[in-house]
């Protein structure tokens, strides 16, 4: 069986290598006669995968996407061609949960607000929006949700509020989907109109995808001296990014909120569990035995849970500005492009998920907020 695997996939020789010849392929350049003999395809969101990419192929029977997001794959003609066809869903959202709470520090303590004075408003509250809320729940943050196809699910009891209450939090912070057709398409969901409401106090996030917020109107709005502040993670484009917006963000990333070890391992895992059912072969490979212990294991506290405690945590768990850094310092050295962006996601260095570390508390000072956050409790020496 012929596996080919996007290069940037961790641990996808360990989890395949049983399967069959494996070959990896640079995600950005892969062609049609080079995956014409493939049998399984998996890849991340910077491949296209449509009838272009698959034409000269007459062997696929299994497609999968180590990412949440999908919006890259044709489903229609890999329906019609009777592909099998999985995703990752959910993989990455503790990352991106993480990355928003890490963002929300910095800027906390750039502009001297208190988080708990807060409201943030999550709009799409699947994985990512969840993981979130969950994170702002635990520090007793104030937030709602807005997701008008979720609202209808009668299972789901959480409350949720219109798109124009969601907007009106000093916090915004976007988890939908990229889509374009449906009953509520987030193509430039923040359109002109709806960026020309916001106020200057404001706080916009996108994690999600750089298309659900018209960047060129952003870049007016921002260019006519607008103060609300921006933290983004994705473009329109990628990787020809409008690299206006970078000088007027206050955090400005690569697409690497998903990037934490756990979560890219996580999407190969995943579709390693869909290709042995698909297969039907036993599952004997699992993600645990292949994550490497964390550079720093254990964290001792010797003090109450505080605002002051959460933000050095946080910069010490995972700084955001480390990956502003990067971005911007790679601007400065040379013009960012499609390949300095991209180069950026495939060298990102190694960052790890709140859960890979403990914290050690003695009884007096003992608080739940940091393991509601998702760290681990360990045991004090
Ligand atoms: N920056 C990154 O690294 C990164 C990482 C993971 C995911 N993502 C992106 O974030 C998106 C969301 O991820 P997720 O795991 O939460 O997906 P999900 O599918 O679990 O949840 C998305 C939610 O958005 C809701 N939704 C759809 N259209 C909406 C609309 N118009 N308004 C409000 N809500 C709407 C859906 O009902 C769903 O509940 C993914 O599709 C992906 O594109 C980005
Ligand atoms: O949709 C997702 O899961 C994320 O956007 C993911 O982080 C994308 O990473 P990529 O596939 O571009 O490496």
């Amino acid at each position: 069986m012929n596996i080919f695997y996007d290069e940037n996939m961790p641990f996808a020789a360990k989890f395949f290598a049983d399967f069959g010849e494996l070959t990896p392929f640079s995600g950005r350049d892969l062609t049609a006669e080079q995956v014409a003999n493939a049998d399984v395809l998996l890849v991340r969101s910077i491949t296209q995968v449509n009838e272009t990419l698959l034409k000269q192929n007459h062997a696929l029977t299994f497609v999968g996407t180590a990412t949440i997001g999908f919006d890259h794959i044709d489903k229609n003609y890999l329906d019609s061609r009777n592909i099998a066809f999985t995703s990752a869903p959910g993989c990455n959202a503790v990352s991106v949960a993480e990355y928003v709470l890490s963002a929300l520090v910095v800027l906390a303590e750039r502009y001297q607000f208190k988080l708990l004075d807060m409201t943030v408003g999550i709009v799409g509250a699947g994985n990512t929006g969840s993981r979130l809320s969950e994170k702002l729940t635990a520090l007793g943050i104030q937030h709602v949700l807005f997701d008008p196809y979720l609202e209808q699910d009668a299972s789901d009891k959480r409350n949720f509020v219109t798109l124009e209450e969601a907007l009106s939090c000093d916090v915004i912070s976007l988890h939908v989907p990229k889509t374009t057709q449906g009953e509520h398409p987030t193509y430039h969901l923040l359109d002109e109109q709806r960026l020309a409401a916001l106020t200057a106090e404001q706080i916009l996030i996108n994690a999600c995808r750089g298309e659900v917020i018209d960047n060129q109107a952003l870049l007016r709005l921002k260019q006519s001296g607008h103060p609300l502040k921006l933290v983004l993670d994705v473009w329109e484009n990628e990787p020809n990014i409008l690299q206006e917006l970078i000088p007027f963000c206050e955090i400005t990333t690569a697409h690497i909120a998903g990037y934490s070890l756990e979560g890219k391992a996580r999407g190969t895992e995943m579709l390693y569990r869909a290709l042995c059912q698909h297969l039907e072969v036993r599952e004997e490979k699992s993600l645990e035995n292949f994550l490497p212990e964390s550079g720093i294991n254990q964290i001792e506290i010797n003090q109450q849970f505080d605002e002051i405690l959460l933000n050095q945590l946080v910069k010490i768990v995972y700084d955001v500005r480390r990956d502003d850094g990067l971005f911007r310092q790679q601007i400065g050295y040379q013009h960012v492009n499609c390949h300095s962006f991209d180069y950026i996601r495939k060298t990102y260095p190694a960052r790890r998920e709140f859960s890979a570390i403990q914290i050690a508390m003695t009884k007096q000072i003992e608080s739940d907020v940091l393991y509601q956050l998702g760290f681990r409790k360990g045991s004090k020496q």
